[in-house]
């Protein structure tokens, strides 16, 4: 088979970092090509490299076998090159047929013919087995993944050859998740290259074809998914041995005895109007509670709650037993209670100071802004960072925008830990994290528990949940559905069927 679009020797390099260094790779009409990688082994560079964001600095790149240059997005659309960002670059004013069709009106005699415009965005949107959607809708109105499916629409206007999808799941239920791969299958199946990028295994296994795997901006080799397995495609990522890493998946935290005691951190029916019911909630010294639960189950609203980000209607929130009120995090800081919360943009990284500013400017809030760090300290809180978060490979002085989205996760991790925090609420504190950097940050987390701080650990990832968790509070609909000891016999399956399980028979009545 010829390849649609390859890659030969191409080289991308940034100050200080050659993000990839003579990658070849080929991408064939009705695959799924999956990129894999740690944070930083150069995924996103590929990605912009063939969607003529990012130019190169040595190879080539050919379709259909012929060099072109693809210097900018239009040269890129003109070689039928399609992409759907992360962050979803639509309009949210506007409604669906003009998010579909922006750029890409019908025109007739006296400009545009909306109706006709609006018949072609009611054929993309059908085509992709999205009918069901009511074109007027602004697109604000929406749910994250139906924005993310518009988005997908969109590129799929010109009727591109190749696809790139850059991590298009990362804020998708499961549901909305295979309905995005009955999409891509769909496309596959009509010759479209399509590229995947995603931090989530499973999700590579179930839908890609092929995989290639980075690492330090280099390939390490190409596998038809079927032929390689979990472990060797870890490994190959990490460029670590194979037996080394069983014994990392094998590890769950050492459980401590029950808690005893004042709670570091309580809640006592704390809630806010259409977003928590009223809840209760102990964490004690030295633990680590588990909050799980689907997206829109109250799990980040009651974090924001309990870190000064948003504030209750009613219950009453106790630090070490005495009743606190939280204006703003700046407040909860004061108690050392420090929060990460879920989504990037929020978290807070200024992209225009540098990887040194972005750590130690939690610690400067902290002691108040006369108060400046000492140089001493602020080179002892800098060492430690890059020790305990992989960040070696980062300069220090540049500006925090240019690095990974990975990286800049790890950054802002630095920087709650600098601050030395009693009570830590940690929402998705690994999502788009590498592996290794998870192992870690997990192995972090338990070490400082230990010490006797209490955390509130948030994933998606129910695994990480039970990994890491000495209890779990399970959460839907917004409200608390019961509580569990951790131990050996919990598994993902008991909080899956606990969430299953629950109102079931409410829908009976
Ligand atoms: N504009 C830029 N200026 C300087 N360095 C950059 C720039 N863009 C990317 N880099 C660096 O190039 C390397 C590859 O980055 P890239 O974003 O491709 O990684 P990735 O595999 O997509 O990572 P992640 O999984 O974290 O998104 C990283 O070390 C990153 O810091």
């Amino acid at each position: 088979m010829t390849a649609l679009v390859e890659l030969r020797d191409v080289t991308v390099a940034f100050p200080g970092v050659t993000a990839l260094d003579r990658v070849s790779l080929s991408l064939y009409p009705g695959e799924v090509h999956a990129l894999m990688g740690e944070n930083g082994a150069g995924k996103s560079t590929v990605v912009k490299a063939l969607n003529g964001v990012c130019p190169i600095d040595g190879g080539e790149i050919l379709l259909d076998g012929r060099p072109v240059s693809l210097t900018g997005p239009s040269e890129a659309h003109a070689a039928g090159i399609a992409t759907v960002f992360q962050d979803i670059h639509l309009g949210p004013k506007l409604n669906v047929v003009e998010n579909v069709m922006l750029g890409h009106e019908v025109r007739g005699r006296f400009g545009i013919n909306w109706s006709a415009t609006r018949a072609r965005a009611a054929e993309v949107l059908a085509d992709l087995g999205l009918d069901d959607l009511d074109l007027n809708r602004g697109l604000d109105s929406l749910p994250p993944s139906v924005q993310q499916l518009v988005a997908i629409a969109r590129a799929m206007v010109e009727r591109p050859r190749v696809l790139l999808l850059d991590e298009p799941t990362s804020s998708l239920e499961p549901p909305d998740v295979q309905r995005l791969f009955r999409i891509v299958r769909s496309l596959r199946d009509r010759g479209v290259a399509i590229v995947f990028v995603s931090h989530f295994l499973e999700q590579v296994y179930a839908i890609s074809d092929r995989m290639t795997v980075l690492r330090d901006g280099r390939v390490q080799g190409e596998f038809m998914t079927r032929e390689i397995d979990r472990v060797e495609l870890i490994s190959r990522m990490l460029g670590r041995d194979i037996e080394a890493l069983r014994q990392i998946g094998s590890q769950r935290r050492a459980h401590h005895q029950e808690p005893e005691g004042t709670p570091v951190i309580e809640a006592r029916g704390l809630t806010q109007r259409e977003e928590v019911e009223p809840t209760d909630l102990e964490v004690y010294r030295g633990e680590i509670v588990g909050l799980a639960g689907l997206r829109g189950s109250g799990r980040s609203e009651l974090a924001a709650l309990l870190t000064g980000i948003t504030r209750p209607d009613g219950g009453t929130l106790l630090v070490e037993g005495k009743e606190v009120r939280f204006r703003n995090p700046g407040d909860a800081l004061a108690r050392h209670i420090v929060a990460s919360v879920e989504r990037r943009a929020d978290l807070g990284i200024i992209g225009e100071l540098s990887v040194a500013d972005n750590i130690l400017i939690g610690l400067q809030a902290l002691r108040g802004w006369r108060h400046k760090v000492s140089k001493r300290e602020r080179d002892e809180v800098l060492a430690w960072s890059v020790d305990n978060f992989g960040l070696g490979s980062v300069p220090m002085d540049r500006q925090a925008k240019f690095l990974s989205g990975g990286e800049q996760q790890r950054v802002l991790l630095a920087r709650l830990f600098a601050t030395r925090p009693v009570v830590m609420v940690l929402d998705e504190p690994t999502r788009g994290i590498d592996i290794a950097a998870k192992v870690e940050l997990q192995s972090r987390i338990a070490k400082l528990v230990d010490k006797g701080m209490g955390i509130v650990f948030i994933s998606s990832e129910f695994s990480e949940v039970v990994r890491m968790s000495d209890r779990i509070v399970v959460l839907k609909d917004r409200g608390k559905i019961g509580e569990l000891s951790n131990g050996p016999g919990v598994t993902v399956d008991t909080i899956v069927e606990m969430i299953a399980a629950d109102g079931v028979d409410d829908d009976h009545d």
